[in-house]
């Protein structure tokens, strides 16, 4: 067998295009869209995928504001800056950018986005949400990668998805939403003896714990589907992700490429999110 390529950025556009849509609604009916990104300090990476995400607003007409923080800002100002943005009715979404500088606790500043405009869904709230079933914002690679797998018509009910990698970010709310899906969900990460053994018995590999090459054909089985999050540099500094692409190739059955994959989602679903807040606004002023 040798594996279809899962193009990501055909999905992404596919729902842009649809958020899109939604954004020209919400415009007939008097509301622009609006993200507010914050960046602090001057990481040329995070600048970078800052400016993606402006110009992915932009091109579906979605209002957004880029608000820069010197490198030194402290916790409190940041927060003030937040709550400013809490209380600003033009913004749906706030995304502050990690990593953060050192003098400042994530945590923290997570835990000040009013979560109704948490569109990374990294709020604890939302986090809990995704477990009990309530109105949440999901975290947007995790999002992605489940939006995907439903396009390509990957059957998750009863399959079995090893998630390697553990993260708040990815690998924790990966699982939960393929639980939601009806998969059956191991978690494998840095720690697991004989990873191969496990990732052999999936149907489905996330493979997101930031490790070149980390997956190869001996951990895979026959037709499973290769969902590669990572985001590593090879010997040249070019972008590669866990998985070892070409020697997997072969014996998948479908795979994510690096880049082209799931990164062009994550962007995608930050835009979904933002329009879906836009959109509870407008419920929630017709039901008061
Ligand atoms: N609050 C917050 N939310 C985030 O969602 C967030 C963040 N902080 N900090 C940094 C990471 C990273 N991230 C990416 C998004 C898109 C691509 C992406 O589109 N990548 C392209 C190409 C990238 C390239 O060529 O360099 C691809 O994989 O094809 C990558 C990485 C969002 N992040």
């Amino acid at each position: 067998m040798t594996a279809s390529i899962i193009d990501g950025k055909k999905i992404a556009q596919h729902i842009q295009s649809t958020t899109a849509e939604r954004v020209s609604q919400l415009k007939e009916k008097g509301i622009t869209p609006g993200l507010a990104v914050i960046l602090v300090g001057n990481n040329q990476a995070s600048r970078t995928y800052v400016s993606m995400k402006r110009k992915a607003c932009e091109k579906i007409g979605m209002h957004s504001v880029l608000i820069e923080l010197a490198d030194d800002t402290t916790e409190e100002g940041l927060i003030n800056k937040v709550n400013e943005l809490n209380e600003d009715n033009t913004i749906h979404g706030i995304l502050v950018q990690l990593p953060l500088p050192s003098q400042i606790d994530e945590i923290n500043i997570i835990e000040s986005i009013d979560p109704n405009k948490d569109v990374d869904g990294f709020h604890p709230i939302n986090v809990g949400r995704l477990m009990t079933g309530g109105e949440a914002f999901y975290p947007c690679t995790p999002y992605g990668i489940i939006e995907m797998l439903k396009y390509e018509q990957v059957e998750l009910r009863g399959k079995h998805a090893v998630v390697v990698g553990r993260s708040n970010i990815v690998g924790k709310p990966m699982g939960q939403l393929l639980l939601k899906e009806d998969a059956t969900v191991t978690y494998c990460h840095s720690r697991t003896a004989d990873l191969a053994y496990h990732t052999k018995q999936a149907d489905i590999i996330i493979a997101a714990v930031g490790i070149r090459n980390l997956i190869t054909a001996d951990h895979i089985k026959d037709g499973a589907v290769i969902i590669d999050v990572g985001m590593n540099r090879d010997d040249e500094g070019k972008l590669c992700g866990d998985v070892d692409y070409q020697n997997c190739l072969p014996k998948a059955g479908a795979i994510t490429p690096v880049p082209g994959g799931v990164g062009p989602m994550t962007i995608t679903m930050l835009l979904a999110n933002t329009a879906e807040s836009a959109e509870r606004t407008l419920t929630r002023k017709t039901q008061s």
